[in-house]
């Protein structure tokens, strides 16, 4: 592990506006609907650089940078060889381009599993990089002792449960979760434990409708679904694939646009004019003053 600690995140807000927003705080998300009114679904999307987050900031109440930076970023077929100093950096990129969002940050693969004070040691680094408030790790009851020990000593957690694609290998593929009673039982259990453990928010992940349902009026921290229907407390995607950027959607992902087919049409039109000269004009050319 990297001991250079090279980062001044105090500073260096990218997006300073006259009136900022004031940054929403883990308690106020996991109080989200502690009064059992019923609340406007939380949003979150992930981001994975600086300029991402600026422009996603105002609009959601999280960004999550995810462990997908695998797939989406670096092309790896999958999570698992995500290493922490590629968390950390990207992490920190998009605090410094956030300045409402609680930005929270993914454990990667090998990083918190072994025990609680192996978690405690990655997720400090994490934090200490990147300025992010909070981190997220995935798996249920047997990590309900690693979240406790992390929110005890002032490192908040976010839950994952349901299909968890760090666990790839055992699960066989990405297929939705909860098909049979038994392993539907066992996902709302594992919601329920990392609730009591004090997580502030769980990811239901590519589960039945009921499974989100059951856990979602279960446990007291809010629920964020990602292919577990509209009954969540609120919503994530990745940015990417909600955009039409990423080349393999799962089913669950509403495509908004096709932000592919804007940057393939541009680059045509540039690649023609460089070709014909047309690019650069006059407008785009320095010269000598007279
Ligand atoms: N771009 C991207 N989007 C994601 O949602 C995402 C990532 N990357 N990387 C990390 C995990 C992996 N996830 C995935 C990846 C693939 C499927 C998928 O292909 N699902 C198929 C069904 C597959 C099966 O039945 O075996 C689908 O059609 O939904 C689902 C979730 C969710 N996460
Ligand atoms: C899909 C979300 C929940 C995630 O964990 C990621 O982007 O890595
Ligand atoms: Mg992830």
């Amino acid at each position: 592990m990297s001991t250079t600690f090279q980062l001044d995140t105090s500073t260096s807000r990218a997006n300073p506006t006259p009136q900022p927003m004031k940054r929403l705080t883990v308690p106020k998300i996991r109080a989200h609907k502690a009064d059992g009114e019923t609340r406007e679904p939380l949003v979150m999307l992930t981001a994975y650089t600086a300029r991402q987050a600026q422009l996603l900031d105002a609009h959601c109440d999280i960004l999550l940078v995810g462990d997908s930076l695998a797939q989406v970023i670096y092309g790896l077929p999958t999570t698992i060889p995500v290493t922490l100093d590629m968390m950390a950096n990207h992490a920190a990129a998009v605090v410094r381009g956030s300045y409402h969002s609680v930005v929270v940050v993914d454990m990667p693969f090998g990083s918190y599993e072994q025990s609680p004070q192996q978690a405690f040691e990655s997720a400090t680094f994490l934090l200490k990089q990147s300025g992010a408030a909070a981190v997220k790790l995935e798996g249920g009851e047997q990590m309900a002792e690693t979240v406790a020990f992390l929110n005890q000593r002032g490192i908040p957690v976010m839950g994952h449960v349901g299909l968890t694609p760090q666990a790839v290998n055992v699960l066989g593929g990405y297929g939705a979760r909860g098909r049979d009673d038994a392993e539907a039982t066992k996902i709302v259990g594992d919601a329920q434990a990392l609730d009591k453990a004090g997580a502030f928010a769980i990811v239901l992940e590519g589960v039945l409708e009921p499974i989100a349902i059951e856990a979602t009026k279960t446990v007291s921290c809010p629920t964020i679904g990602i292919g577990a229907s509209a009954q969540c407390d609120g919503q994530v995607l990745v940015t990417e694939d909600m955009l039409g950027m990423f080349d393999r959607v799962p089913r669950f992902v509403k495509k908004y646009e096709d932000i592919a087919g804007v940057i393939e049409r541009t680059v045509v039109k540039y690649a023609e004019e460089v070709r014909a000269r047309s690019f650069p004009t006059s407008d785009q050319t320095y010269q000598p003053k007279g």
